[in-house]
């Protein structure tokens, strides 16, 4: 699984046969600069939805509920989920949470909206947890982190997302669930992964700080950078355009066009010149009396 936001990294991961497509509400932070995602806006999230669902063939598309459309009731959650599908045009929709998630995850589910729920570092949450910290690193959280996987599951989820979990745990919390996990930051003991495309292809300028979990697998900034100041340095030097670039005239046609054009400006010179001449008596008439 891979995120995207607009129609040409949809395209591209489509393209490379992945089983799944997340419309990250990290779009907030890579696509739209914001400084979190709880910035970002349930309209927003459709428009680019709406693009990434234009072009996925293969894959199955997920939305991101954003943060405040969906923590106020199940009813609330319905409604949203039922706008990311109709107005999203997206297959499923994810939303961050545990137990405290469940009537919610039922509810939409029983809609025959299908549920992927996100547990452990939960990012619409930064603020209650302190920061991007990795979750279930003592006994206790993550016995919690499984009842909230077991929860979710219960549920209805048809898969639980799990984000910045030691990989013993994920790995563990897996083998007793019976739905699928996707990990991020946890392990390769999940049953699928996870990344934002914009990371794992490494479009962004160097300096950037990246999660632990990001493995960079390609350099577009590199290669963006290197065809903007080559793009640059040949229109200054009139390199670009080529003869190959521009639509070519018969020397027949554009010798007359010129001749033409000369023609006329020697037409408009005399016409000038008649009118001027013309002018300047009246103009006289015009200028007030001067005191002798
Ligand atoms: N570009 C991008 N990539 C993401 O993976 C991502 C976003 N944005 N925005 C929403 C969330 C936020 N994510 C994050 C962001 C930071 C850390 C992070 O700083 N982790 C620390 C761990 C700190 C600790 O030890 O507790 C790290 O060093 O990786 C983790 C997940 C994942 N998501
Ligand atoms: C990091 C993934 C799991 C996510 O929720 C997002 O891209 O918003
Ligand atoms: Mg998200």
């Amino acid at each position: 699984m891979i995120t995207a936001h607009d129609f040409p990294s949809a395209h591209v991961a489509d393209h490379a046969g992945m089983d799944m497509i997340l419309v990250g509400d990290s779009l907030a932070m890579v696509a739209l600069g914001m400084e979190d995602t709880s910035e970002v806006l349930m309209e927003e999230m459709l428009l680019h939805c709406r693009s990434v669902a234009r072009a996925t063939k293969g894959a199955f598309t997920v939305g991101d509920l954003p943060m405040g459309t969906y923590e106020i009731s199940p009813e609330q959650a319905l409604a949203s989920a039922i706008r990311m599908v109709k107005e999203g045009r997206v297959k499923s929709i994810k939303l961050e949470g545990g137990k405290e998630m469940a009537p919610t995850i039922s509810k939409i589910t029983s809609a025959g909206i299908p549920v992927l729920a996100h547990v452990g570092l939960t990012p619409q949450r930064q603020n209650a947890l302190g920061g991007f910290r990795v979750q279930g690193k003592s006994t206790a959280s993550a016995l919690n982190l499984l009842e909230d996987a077991k929860a979710v599951q219960e549920a209805g989820a048809y898969a639980v997302l799990i984000e910045a979990v030691p990989a013993e745990v994920a790995a563990l919390v897996t083998k007793k669930l019976s739905v699928p996990t996707i990990g991020i930051g946890a392990g390769n003991g999940c049953s699928g992964q996870v990344l934002v495309q914009v990371d794992m292809m490494g479009n962004f300028p160097p300096g950037r700080f990246l999660p632990k979990f990001v493995k960079q697998y390609g350099n577009i900034w590199t290669e963006s950078m290197r065809a903007m100041q080559e793009y640059k340095a040949e229109v200054k030097s009139r390199a670009y355009p080529a003869a190959e670039h521009t639509y070519p005239m018969s020397q027949e046609v554009f010798s007359e066009f010129e001749r033409q054009v000369e023609g006329k400006q020697e037409e408009d010179r005399a016409e000038a010149e008649k009118r001027q001449a013309a002018e300047v008596p009246e103009a006289f008439d015009k200028l007030p009396n001067v005191p002798s």
